[in-house]
């Protein structure tokens, strides 16, 4: 899990306008508000929304949520999702659109593609900045005649997944999406620019076993996992079946057919 308090994390709204909004944030988050940069990391209140940037020679740019423009805009025009190991894996296909758990949220990326295709997502992320951001991305998005249908889609709840689906009330999600973190990931660019912020914040994970065990308890008709692809299967269950990619794999455990209710 998390180790945020070897980081020093502050809140900085980037021009007068936002210096309310960038206390309430603190205030929540209980992170002190800076007015200069200073520190390890900040989260920066602006135009954009919030952005989490790390400070100092040779940090990457920032991160932020944004489901309204870049690679989201991209597959919204041109139709794209369907194909996606994330949309096979958890069987959406044809009029198949299951109810979705994504338990381990972060950015949202594989929620919004699920969501896109017309799945009912509910997310759960349990590091408060990363659901910040989350829920930034998820506000904007709300607000954009072109995706406010989709984020509309998308449930976020913060907390730990293990305790929310032990504690679960009402309908269980059919399809359960788990991407915990592992510690040698994807080398893309963009996903080792977010790895270097929020390693420190997030940790490696190390209960996803558990988490698994309390997913396959509840889902109703499958458990999906993403794994680097020459990672192990998570420990104590071997999946049925495996989705491999260039990249990335998917292990699946599947509880009942998805064409049955
Ligand atoms: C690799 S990231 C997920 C990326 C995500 N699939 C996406 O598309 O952006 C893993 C995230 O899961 C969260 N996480 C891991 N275990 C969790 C748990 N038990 N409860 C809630 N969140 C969890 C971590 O805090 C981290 O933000």
């Amino acid at each position: 899990m998390s180790n945020p308090e070897t980081l020093s994390l502050a809140v900085r709204a980037l021009a007068p306008q936002f210096t309310a909004a960038a206390q309430a944030l603190a205030e929540h988050l209980c992170l002190p508000q800076v007015a200069e940069e200073e520190g390890d990391m900040l989260l920066e209140v602006g135009e954009h929304g919030l952005w989490l940037r790390e400070l100092g020679k040779g940090a990457p740019g920032p991160v932020w949520v944004d489901f309204v423009g870049g690679a989201n805009a991209h597959r919204r025009q041109f139709g794209g999702g369907a194909g996606q190991m994330v949309a096979k894996a958890c069987g959406i296909k044809g009029s198949i659109r299951p109810s979705i758990l994504d338990a381990t949220a972060g950015l949202g990326r594989d929620a919004f593609v699920m969501a896109a295709l017309g799945c009912s997502v509910t997310l759960i992320e349990r590091v408060p900045v990363v659901a910040a951001l989350l829920a930034d991305g998820l506000a904007r998005a709300q607000a954009d005649a072109d995706v406010a249908a989709i984020a509309g889609q998308m449930h976020l709840l913060t907390g730990d997944a293990i305790e929310l689906i032990n504690n679960w009330q009402g309908e269980p999600p059919q399809v359960i999406h788990l991407d915990p973190m592992f510690p040698h990931r994807d080398k893309s660019a963009l996903v080792k620019k977010e790895m270097r912020l929020f390693r420190p914040l997030v940790g490696d994970d190390d209960d996803a076993p558990a988490l698994l065990e309390v997913a396959l308890a509840l889902a109703t008709h499958r458990v999906v996992v993403k794994r680097p692809r020459k990672a192990p299967a998570i420990e104590g269950r071997a999946p049925s079946q495996v989705l491999a990619g260039q990249s990335s794999r998917y292990d699946i455990y599947p509880l009942k057919s998805l064409s049955s209710r």
